[in-house]
């Protein structure tokens, strides 16, 4: 088990500091960096890990986890690039960066691999997929399976597909949520009051993303089966329809699939 530097443990540095200790890394194994002092000491008393300047880390860990902003990934690597032994595993959780990307900062021979994952890791039901980038192996690839296994499932993707990835499931639950949020307001206009609408969507969400998962079928079919004859359901999916709905999230994906292609061109 190689000691793991999270470097920049903000949202997504915090959920895979506490994935792993959920999944039993120990605490020593486990060192992170943060930029305000404020948010270190915070990260120290919830975790009780330790929480060491981004040399420190360089010095000590085995493999170090970039979950800084993409916008600030140029100004660590400037710090840090140069001394980061080829030896050390680069683990990028940041979207839209390419490998290429680090590797040019990096001594020759670093391995990178390029991992996004999403916030569901919080509950163990994170989506992570992995990509080698330069000079990793499947021995890397491994290691970032190690890690991420725990927080929910993972998938190995080239890495031309991980700006479609980043904008399916890296920015998935947010869509999941504005869904969830605009349904809740839907029964509000009905007459019900929030919480029951509330716990009447979030228990729908829930048994149909279950249903999704385990029953094999195509969501087709899974639609079809609730949709009744001059019923009601095929009213509501009357207006989705007239308001695009499922045009409108053909663009979304898509705009978020160039977003971290723009990211890359302006790093
Ligand atoms: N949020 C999400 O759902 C997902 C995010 N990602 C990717 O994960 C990465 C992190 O995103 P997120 O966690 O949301 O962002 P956050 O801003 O919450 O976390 C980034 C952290 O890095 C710190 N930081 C910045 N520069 C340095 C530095 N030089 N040394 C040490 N710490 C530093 C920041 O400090 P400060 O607090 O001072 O800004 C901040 O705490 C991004 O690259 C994003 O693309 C990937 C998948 C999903
Ligand atoms: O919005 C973002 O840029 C990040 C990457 C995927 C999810 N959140």
């Amino acid at each position: 088990m190689h000691t793991v530097a999270v470097i920049g443990a903000g949202k997504i540095g915090e959920l895979v500091l506490s994935g792993l200790l959920r999944a039993g890394w120990p605490a020593e194994k486990l060192l992170a960096t943060a930029r305000r002092p404020e948010r270190g000491a915070e990260l120290q008393e919830r975790y009780g890990v330790r929480l060491v300047d981004n040399a420190t880390a360089v010095a000590e860990a085995g493999v170090l986890a970039i979950a800084v902003k993409p916008q600030d990934a140029d100004a660590l690597l400037a710090e840090i690039g140069a001394k980061i032994p080829a030896d050390k595993l680069i683990i990028s959780l940041c979207a839209g960066l390419p490998t290429s990307f680090f590797a040019a900062r990096l001594p020759e021979g670093t391995p990178v691999v390029r991992v996004m994952t999403n916030t569901p890791a919080l509950v163990d039901q994170a989506m992570t997929a992995i990509s080698a980038g330069p000079h990793a192996t499947g021995e890397h690839l491994a290691i970032a399976e190690e890690m991420f296994k725990p927080l929910g499932s993972t998938i190995r993707v080239p890495e031309t597909q991980q700006d479609a990835v980043t904008a399916l499931s890296g920015s998935g639950p947010a869509y999941f949520y504005l869904l969830v949020e605009a349904m809740i307001d839907a029964g509000i206009l009905l007459g019900l009051p929030r919480q029951v609408a509330h716990e009447l969507i979030v228990q729908t969400a829930i048994g149909s993303a279950v249903m999704l998962r385990d029953s094999g079928e195509h969501p087709v079919k899974l639609r079809e089966a609730v949709t009744s004859p001059a019923g009601t359901t095929i009213s509501a999916i009357r207006e989705l329809e007239n308001h695009g709905v499922r045009a409108a999230l053909l663009s979304a994906l898509e705009a978020a699939r160039d977003r971290a292609r723009e990211i890359a061109a302006q790093a």
